[in-house]
């Protein structure tokens, strides 16, 4: 799509004029404030399948100028939901080098260092996710707070390959290995709610399932991220680091956020 930035002439407050929906309904991300959660006993431990990739295959890494995304192939999904939602890619949301507060979803006021999502798409029902991107039951999408703490080796698998991929449009092919260990230990403990695409364009077709335990990366696997990307292309004059791709949290209105623990 077109031009869009985190901060400036072309930042978040300014998407809504070349993107109506991100000035729209059901906007993500939210903070999960204890007076919107509601306990909701029916909702199950969120089951992952094929996440175990073999490392025979191979991933894609890449920098869309937005963030960090690893392709991720079509025989992984999620189930345990409604309809059957295959894994299309996942990314990263952070802050800067100085400053270890980056996620989109905030609880109770409290942000953490970065974010994973990893975007899945109502496959039951849509061909592909482009077609499944604006269509209200057509997204999932599992985040991941993370804190910055004890190494993580399953993160490792691809941070190690940021160097490669620095500017925008570049891309690495990087061994495939079991995704679920970039996944929380509980998954049975989640926040979920209906809300959308927090970048452009901000389609409200998002099913929501933010895990409440964070994972922990160092701080040297942080500052891979945060020092180490440019939304750019590498033959640009001034390159432009890429940090702080988080969106701001957005109004609840009146939306209910379940919880599928009691504390
Ligand atoms: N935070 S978020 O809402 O999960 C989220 C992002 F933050 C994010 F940057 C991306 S992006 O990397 O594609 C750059 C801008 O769309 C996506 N893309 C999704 C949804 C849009 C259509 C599409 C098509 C193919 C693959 C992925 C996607 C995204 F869903
Ligand atoms: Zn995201």
């Amino acid at each position: 799509g077109g031009k869009w930035t985190y901060n400036g002439p072309d930042g978040e407050a300014h998407w809504s004029k070349h993107y109506p929906y991100c000035g729209g309904a059901f906007q993500s991300p939210i903070d999960f404030q204890p007076e919107l959660l509601r306990y909701d006993p029916d909702l199950l431990p969120i089951q992952v399948y094929n996440y175990n990739l073999s490392s025979n295959e191979q991933l894609t890494l890449s920098n869309n100028g937005h963030s960090v995304q690893l392709s991720l192939p079509s025989h992984m999904h999620l189930s345990s939901l409604r309809h059957l939602y295959t894994a299309a890619q996942l990314h990263l949301h952070w802050g800067s080098p100085d400053i270890l507060a980056g996620s989109e979803h905030t609880v109770n006021g409290r942000q953490f260092a970065a974010e994973m999502h990893v975007v899945h798409f109502n496959s039951g029902k849509y061909p592909n996710i482009s077609i499944a991107a604006d269509k209200s039951d057509g997204l999932a999408v599992l985040g991941v707070f993370i804190e910055v703490g004890e190494f993580n080796p399953a993160f490792d698998r691809f941070l190690k390959f940021v160097k490669g991929i620095r500017y925008r449009d570049q891309k690495v092919q990087v061994p495939a290995f079991n995704i679920q260990d970039l996944l929380p230990a509980q998954l049975d403990r989640y926040y979920r709610y209906d809300g959308s695409l927090t970048t452009p364009p901000c389609y409200p077709s998002v099913l929501w399932t933010v895990f409440s335990m964070p994972v922990t990366i160092s701080l040297k696997q942080y500052k891979a991220l945060a020092t180490g990307l440019f939304s750019s292309q590498a033959q640009e004059f001034d390159p432009v680091p890429l940090l702080g791709n988080y969106r701001k949290p957005q109004l609840t209105d009146n939306r209910v956020v379940l919880v599928s623990f009691q504390e």
